[in-house]
């Protein structure tokens, strides 16, 4: 816990790749410290930043584009964990920059502190997959997106990269859409709401962002037994958060 007694807020948005997650987290800062709000210091951050190191060999798979960045197998989890746990108890960390323009190896040789923030917004495919890692979010998101969207999205953000169609297209067909039918969709049945059009659905970003500034207003009062209490309660997030809403039933909207 932070000298000051107060937890950051950790939200999870989980989705496939270029379903829309880093533009609703994006979205979502916007409402927290727009202009006439009160407001929240929030940052954001990537799975991305913890793919795991990776053996000679399979740096060269990779940039022959036959690594499967889409597998569990890709990520650190442990650093992962350890690191959001640290974050959510207000501690300072410290992160790998990802930079889609460099190789994962060039990436991981910059990083960067975490500032302390109120709210951080965390964004991945596998977020919710290992049971440890989802269950240190207060709230979980997954941005829902047809796969014809999220291909046709893919194949602009991959050939500005300076990828080819082809291989985009084979990386696709190889690895993206069989992880994320086999690891990331059957991880939306953990989401406490699930967003369909990502970050043009307005109405559930503003309905969400009051309920987050709630949270933050209690992290900034909670003592550290009742911080230990909502731990021990984490993994049943949803539940956590009606029964927070039945105990504060009128929560207003900003202006
Ligand atoms: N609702 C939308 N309508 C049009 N373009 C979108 C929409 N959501 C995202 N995009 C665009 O699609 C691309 C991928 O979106 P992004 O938010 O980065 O996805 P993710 O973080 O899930 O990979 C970006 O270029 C983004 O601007
Ligand atoms: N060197 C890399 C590493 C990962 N990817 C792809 O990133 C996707 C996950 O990030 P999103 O922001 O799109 O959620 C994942 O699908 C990997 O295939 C990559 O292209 N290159």
């Amino acid at each position: 816990m932070s000298a000051n007694n107060k937890r950051t807020i950790l939200i999870g948005v989980a989705g496939g790749s270029s379903s829309g997650k880093t533009s609703v987290c994006e979205r979502i800062m916007q409402q927290l410290s727009g202009p006439g709000q009160l407001s929240s210091r929030v940052d954001m951050l990537s799975m991305s930043s913890f793919y795991r190191r990776l053996t000679d060999e399979e740096r060269k798979a990779a940039q022959a584009g036959l690594f499967n960045f889409d597998h569990p197998d890709a990520f650190d989890f442990d650093l992962m964990v350890s690191t959001l746990q640290d974050a959510r108890m207000g501690k300072p960390v410290r992160v790998a920059e990802y930079d889609p323009s460099l190789s994962l190896a060039a990436a991981q040789q910059r990083h960067r502190e975490l500032a302390l923030v109120d709210v951080l917004l965390v964004k991945g495919i596998l977020l919710f997959y290992q049971p440890r890692l989802r269950d240190l979010f207060d709230v979980k998101l997954f941005v829902d997106c047809d796969s014809d969207t999220r291909l046709a999205r893919r194949v602009r953000t991959d050939l500005a990269r300076g990828r080819s169609l082809v291989s985009t297209l084979n990386y696709h067909t190889e690895f993206v859409k069989p992880a994320f039918e086999g690891f990331c969709l059957p991880t939306k049945k953990y989401a406490d709401l699930v967003l369909p059009r990502g970050p043009e659905n307005l109405v559930a970003v503003e309905l969400m962002v009051p309920r987050i500034r709630d949270f933050v207003a209690e992290a900034t009062q909670a003592s550290p037994s009742k911080v230990a209490r909502r731990d021990r309660s984490n993994g049943k997030t949803a539940r956590h958060l009606s029964e927070s809403a039945a105990a504060q039933p009128q929560v207003s909207r900003p202006h």
